[in-house]
């Protein structure tokens, strides 16, 4: 479980980067769907108030800087990237430093006292190798240090890392326990009940056809600098202004944008449509550490029109692909498509690796800009 950037950066030159600016745009992405709870139909992560999340999102050393809401999911932009709260998805995207392990315990809480959820159904915690990871804080040092961390809460933890572990790879933690509930308790969590009557497991039963749901990640390094000096003060004086010159706005359409533009550089947005659907971008445009990423739970049956939308908005040198896709979701056969994307563009694919979890099929790809 080495990371790539381990091996480059344990050496003595480390202490002379010491004193160099640096910004670790990597994040730590965690999403937790809570199992429906049949004694409680009105359960809701929405629930939870805002000053509760600003006291969670403490622990993680965060903060929220913007808010945007529809009928179907609250989205805040953090001081370190993204939170979005649905009735009973759970998704906090975090960059730096941040230690958004940390909040586990109380997120439990809150779910099970103020939102009415007793149960984790899905969990899914991922990140790519972070570019210094010796600048990380515990439980997130490592990889192996968050698994060592999440297996404290759960018997059905399971960890996984794609890609070439010596270069550009991605980390997994998930239950992916089937949908439609599970037995397994929370080790560590005492507010988490079992579900037993006879009742709640034929209601589960009967619910077991999962909605569709689907989740596209591309993160990307190395990208063009003429781009990333948009995401700068010195060239765009709002965060509107930056995303209209780039071309955000028209990744996806039909999203109500709410972005912000860090000074003097760096840029977060969050996009949310109507049908539930979020998007959401990260941009650390220092060339010395430049990087971006896009999330979306758009439902494609052909991602590869999006990919080249992203990639020709941000020309990265390097990126990765990330799909999660459920059997009910019309990206259900991204793992094809994506096989058939050997090259876009100017690039090319170098690795290619599918998995099936008990709830998802997963594709990951890297591909890389040639001649490099
Ligand atoms: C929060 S943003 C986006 C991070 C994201 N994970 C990404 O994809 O790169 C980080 C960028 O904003 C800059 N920045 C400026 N002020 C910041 C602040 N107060 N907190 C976090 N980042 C800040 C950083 O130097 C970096 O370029």
């Amino acid at each position: 479980m080495a990371e790539s950037e381990d091996i480059s950066n344990s050496s003595s030159n480390s202490s002379s980067r010491e004193d160099m600016h640096f910004f670790e745009g990597v994040e730590k992405l965690l999403e937790i769907w809570f199992a429906p709870n049949p004694a409680n139909k009105n359960a809701d992560l929405r629930k939870i108030p805002r000053p509760m999340w600003d006291a969670l999102l403490k622990t993680v050393r965060c903060e929220i800087i913007s808010f945007t809401r529809n009928d179907q999911i609250d989205a805040y932009v953090l001081s370190e990237s993204s939170m979005f709260v649905s009735k009973r998805r759970w998704i906090l995207k975090t960059c730096g430093t941040t230690t958004p392990l940390q909040c586990f315990e109380p997120l439990l809480r809150l779910a099970s006292e103020i939102a009415g959820y007793s149960e984790i159904e899905d969990l899914f915690y991922s990140r790519k190798n972070y570019k210094r990871p010796e600048l990380q804080v515990s439980p997130h040092r490592g990889f192996e240090e968050e698994v060592a961390f999440l297996d404290s809460f759960f018997d059905d933890g399971r960890a996984y890392s794609l890609g070439a572990i010596n270069r550009d790879c991605w980390h997994l933690y998930t239950l992916s326990r089937g949908g439609g509930g599970s037995n397994k308790i929370l080790k560590r969590n005492n507010h988490v009940h079992q579900l037993h009557h006879e009742h709640d497991a034929q209601m589960i039963e009967a619910s077991m056809q999962p909605d569709p749901d689907q989740t596209i990640e591309i993160l990307m390094t190395e990208l063009d600098p003429k781009v990333m000096a948009i995401f700068t003060k010195d060239e765009c004086s709002t965060a509107k202004e930056a995303t209209q010159k780039s071309g955000i706005h028209r990744l996806i359409p039909g999203m109500i944008i709410d972005d912000y533009l860090f000074d003097p550089c760096g840029y977060s947005m969050n996009g949310i449509s109507k049908n539930g659907c979020y998007m959401t971008i990260h941009i650390t445009p220092e060339p010395e550490f430049s990087y971006v990423s896009f999330e979306s739970n758009v439902a494609s049956s052909d991602y590869g029109e999006l990919i080249e939308r992203v990639i020709r908005t941000f020309h990265p040198g390097k990126f990765i692909v990330t799909v999660f896709a459920n059997k009910t979701s019309m990206a259900a056969n991204a793992n094809r498509e994506i096989e058939h994307l050997g090259t876009i563009d100017q690039w090319k694919r170098r690795d290619i690796q599918y998995s099936r979890f008990a709830s998802y099929d997963l594709t990951y790809a890297q591909y890389c800009k040639y001649p490099s």
